[in-house]
């Protein structure tokens, strides 16, 4: 549904884009994570038609998106990471212009309308002007645009950021309905857990490339967790060369098979008072791509 390959985009001499691929299935949910500064959002816009690429291809739906901007608007709907929403008009009126824009008419602009409202939880609100909005609201009806007309692709960078957690449940439903009925669903994030709520696919970038695609299962596979642990005194101490680091009180063991790491220490006599496991996340998984590029370019 999206495909875009080697897309090149500098701002002066610094490369904000530096040979840029990716592709989105019908149906799927992307991903696209990577520290700030990767080039996610400059993505995004050059998708949109906001920005122009030096060079490379966008297609979606097997329309150029460089050649024919027009055309390929008719095909997403874009959630912005700024809210850009009309502060006079009322949250119905946003929604009915989106709507309108893709097409709908009359009854049908009505009845999306109402259910995107309802989706996205905006029901209460659908007369008050955007400029009267809480920030979670704002949010909600700016993703709420970009559902109208369901379209075949659907952009959303950071639309949870800053948001409370009624509006994350919303959106993120909102989002899993869209994809199971076919939309390709390309999601901006630094939040791992709504990715893994999103059973997303994962897209990293890193200095203007996607360095890493694939499930989530794939690409955290083999990376080490943690036991964090306080041990009760009256036990054992952790046994020598164990690669443990004390944070308040808690002990932090890297170990890449946590529930056997705990069987060892219990064997040798240690006496947790308490024990968390925690799993693979985000910054783990920056930190081996990168270790993987420092030594691939050794
Ligand atoms: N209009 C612009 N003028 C100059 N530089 C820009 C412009 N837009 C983006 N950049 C630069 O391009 C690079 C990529 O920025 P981009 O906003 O795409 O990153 P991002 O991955 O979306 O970051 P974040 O996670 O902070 O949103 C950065 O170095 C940024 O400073």
């Amino acid at each position: 549904m999206l495909e875009a390959h080697e897309l090149r985009k500098s701002y002066g001499r610094s490369p904000a884009l530096d040979g840029f691929g990716l592709t989105v299935a019908a149906g799927e949910i992307a991903g696209l994570i990577g520290h700030n500064g990767a080039g996610k959002t400059t993505f995004v816009e050059i998708v949109t038609g906001l920005t122009r690429p030096d060079s490379g291809s966008v297609t979606v739906a097997g329309v150029d998106a460089l050649r024919r901007p027009r055309a390929a608007r008719r095909l997403f709907g874009v959630a912005p990471q700024e809210t850009a929403l009309y502060a006079a008009a009322t949250v119905r009126d946003q929604l009915r212009l989106h709507g309108a824009l893709a097409g709908l008419r009359r009854r049908a602009l009505h009845r999306a309308v109402a259910r995107t409202a309802e989706e996205l939880r905006l029901t209460g609100c659908l007369d008050t002007r955007a400029g009267l909005l809480s920030g979670g609201q704002r949010r909600r009806t700016q993703a709420a645009t970009a559902l109208m007309g369901d379209p075949p692709l659907l952009l959303l960078d950071e639309p949870t950021a800053g948001a409370d957690p009624e509006t994350r449940d919303a959106l993120l439903a909102a989002v899993r309905a869209r994809a199971a009925a076919g939309a390709a669903v390309l999601y901006t994030t630094h939040y791992l857990p709504e990715l893994t709520d999103l059973d997303a696919t994962l897209a990293v970038a890193r200095a203007g490339r996607v360095i890493a695609r694939g499930t989530r299962a794939e690409l955290l596979r083999g990376l080490p967790g943690e036991l964090r642990l306080v041990l009760d005194p009256a036990g054992a101490p952790l046994p020598a060369g164990t690669p443990a680091r004390s944070y308040e009180g808690v002990l932090r063991v890297p170990a890449r098979d946590p529930a056997a790491e705990l069987a060892r220490l219990l064997a040798a006599g240690c006496r947790p008072a308490s024990v968390d496991v925690r799993r693979p996340g985000l910054d783990d998984l920056y930190r081996s791509l990168a270790a993987k590029e420092t030594t691939r370019a050794a």
